[in-house]
């Protein structure tokens, strides 16, 4: 289980008080670059003793493409060299304070395993960020992400959950081949509408940005989520009229700066 700490003696590494950065500005469908107003004020008259808001996580992705190493690092700051197949899933819950609200990260690393496939599809439901992984050393396993981003989405019960393709073992790579690998991921991202990130679980590169990003992303989700049901519950506003911007839809920003038509809303 991730540390867990009092919130008074939070380590400066789960604070946030500016809204993370995708990795690439220019591959990411969500182009939000601050809390927006409306969820900084709904904060302000929050009860300061509330419970945390809950974010559930999956990681998918091939056998060894180095999903618990990824979750392990953020969690617990370790990395384990050898290779420990993971057995159906295992769960971490990890604590970040945003604008001094907790917000709880629920992390589901599953199996990449096919003979586990029935087991971990059980847990996917419910995902409001599903973070499909591959090797930046191993082409097929980019070329499956689409099957498992596929299998994830067949049994979500959220719309929209916030899709990140996440490429693993960049220290493993050299730079010619980084640039390749980034560049096939980065187009296989926009065609899922998902965020890219290229990272290392060895180094610690950009872990601790993606969880961020992460949990960034969902907290303003969770809390406008919030706004709409206390307003449905005082009668000010009808379902129908729920916000498409609640979960993951976004817009590609093309590199002329201008949003990408292909977007999914
Ligand atoms: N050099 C390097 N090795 C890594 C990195 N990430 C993972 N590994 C290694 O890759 C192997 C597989 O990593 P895991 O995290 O167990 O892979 P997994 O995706 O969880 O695998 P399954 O449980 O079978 O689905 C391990 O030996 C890790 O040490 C990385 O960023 N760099």
């Amino acid at each position: 289980m991730g540390r867990r700490t009092m919130s008074t003696q939070f380590p400066t590494d789960r604070v946030i008080q500016d809204f993370p950065k995708a990795y690439k500005s220019n591959c990411t469908p969500y182009i939000q670059e601050d809390f927006s107003v409306e969820v900084r004020n709904a904060l302000n008259l929050t009860n300061p003793n509330r419970d945390a808001y809950i974010c559930k996580v999956i990681f998918v992705g091939d056998i060894s493409v180095g999903k618990t190493t990824i979750v392990k690092r953020f969690c617990l700051d370790n990395f384990e060299q050898a290779y420990k197949a993971t057995i159906g899933v295992d769960f971490e819950i990890e604590t970040i304070r945003i604008l001094d609200q907790p917000h709880n990260l629920q992390i589901w690393d599953t199996a990449g395993q096919e003979r586990f496939k029935c087991i971990s599809q059980a847990y996917y439901r419910n995902s409001q960020v599903i973070a499909i992984v591959f090797d930046m050393t191993k082409p097929k396993t980019l070329e499956d992400a689409t099957c498992w981003l596929e299998s994830a989405l067949a049994v979500n019960s959220i719309e929209k959950p916030f899709l990140f393709l996440v490429g693993c073992k960049c220290d493993l790579v050299s730079q010619k081949e980084f640039e390749i690998m980034e560049r096939s991921g980065m187009e296989m991202a926009k065609g899922m509408q998902a965020e890219y990130w290229s990272v290392s679980a060895k180094t610690g590169f950009n872990i601790h940005e993606l969880f961020n990003r992460i949990a960034g992303l969902s907290f303003e989700s969770s809390v406008k989520k919030s706004i709409i049901e206390s307003a449905i519950s005082l009668g000010g506003i009808r379902p129908s009229q729920i916000s498409r911007q609640i979960y993951g839809v976004g817009k590609f920003r093309r590199a002329d700066g201008k949003l990408d038509s292909s977007c999914r809303c």
